[in-house]
């Protein structure tokens, strides 16, 4: 990571105590005073990524408010912030898992017992967070979405895609390297950014559909529009956040409106 990018990092992380939220335009501390009175939101689970071309069939899906997230999206950067407005525990389910497998990391996981324990790991720890812990933001795996079993626990809470286009996970992907990301190892050969973005697009074929079952969706594209940003990489973690609390009040309004009778 560049100077600037921890110089930016570190601004905001320090930006999202109490006052400066009450200072900001868009209403941050009303949302998270919102949430943190709705009953329901016992577990914020966060998950990640989008690629280009699948963009305009999941945005029709998202209208039917279901949705999710994938790798390097910034679950761990964002959910941390938003634990921290909600004063919420955060807790990172890989984290959990190598916690349980005595410090095995993800990436040994994989190599020695298959990607099947892990995943069996990833239910248990999904299950767990959802139905031992309260107020606790949780950033998933991003492969939790295939199993719709994960999704039985995780819509115990409310689920956030955090929708990330392919190539900036792939620039912040070869940026850190694929050392503890065992499903972006590849033999191919060529630069690190060409080799993340081809696996990031074989494994979104093989999951895209799932990241629609969440609760919101937050597009890194949209919020870089509202902002009137060029890029999506001029966004700061904390800029996420809000919106990801936005989409979360919004979630929850649509469901009061059902609720009612009359509701749509
Ligand atoms: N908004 C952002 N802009 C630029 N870089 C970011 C942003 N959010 C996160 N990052 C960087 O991207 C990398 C991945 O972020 P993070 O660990 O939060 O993602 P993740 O979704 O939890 O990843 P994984 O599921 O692979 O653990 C980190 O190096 C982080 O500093
Ligand atoms: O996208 C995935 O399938 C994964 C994401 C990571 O968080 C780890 O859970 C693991 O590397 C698998």
């Amino acid at each position: 990571m560049d100077l600037a990018t921890v110089q930016r990092f570190q601004y905001s992380s320090s930006w999202i105590d109490r006052r400066s939220f009450e200072g900001k335009p868009r209403g941050s501390l009303r949302y998270t005073q919102r949430i943190k009175e709705d009953k329901r939101l016992r577990v914020l689970a966060l998950a990640h990524f989008q690629p280009e071309k699948t963009r305009h069939h999941r945005q029709r899906s998202v209208s039917d408010k279901n949705s999710s997230g994938m790798m390097g999206s910034g679950k761990t950067t964002v959910g941390k912030i938003m634990a921290r407005a909600l004063g919420y525990t955060f807790f990172d389910c890989d984290a959990l898992i190598e916690q349980a497998m005595n410090g095995t990391t993800v990436a040994e996981i994989f190599e020695h017992f298959g990607e099947s324990v892990f995943r069996e790991k990833e239910t248990e720890a999904i299950k767990k967070l959802s139905l031992m812990y309260q107020k606790v933001v949780v950033s998933t795996g991003g492969g939790a979405v295939m199993r719709p079993i994960n999704w039985k626990y995780m819509h115990k809470g409310v689920s956030i895609w955090l929708d990330v286009p392919l190539e900036a996970l792939a620039q912040r992907i070869a940026a850190v390297g694929t050392a503890s990301r065992p499903l972006l190892h590849d033999d191919e050969s060529g630069d690190s950014y060409t080799v993340a973005l081809n696996r990031l697009s074989t494994i979104w074929d093989a999951r895209g559909e799932a990241y629609t079952n969440a609760s919101a969706r937050v597009s890194l594209e949209n919020i870089t529009s509202k902002l009137g940003y060029r890029n999506v990489s001029d966004l700061t973690p904390t800029e996420i956040a809000i919106e990801a609390f936005e989409q979360v009040q919004s979630f929850l309004e649509k469901e009061d409106g059902m609720a009612r009778p009359g509701g749509l």
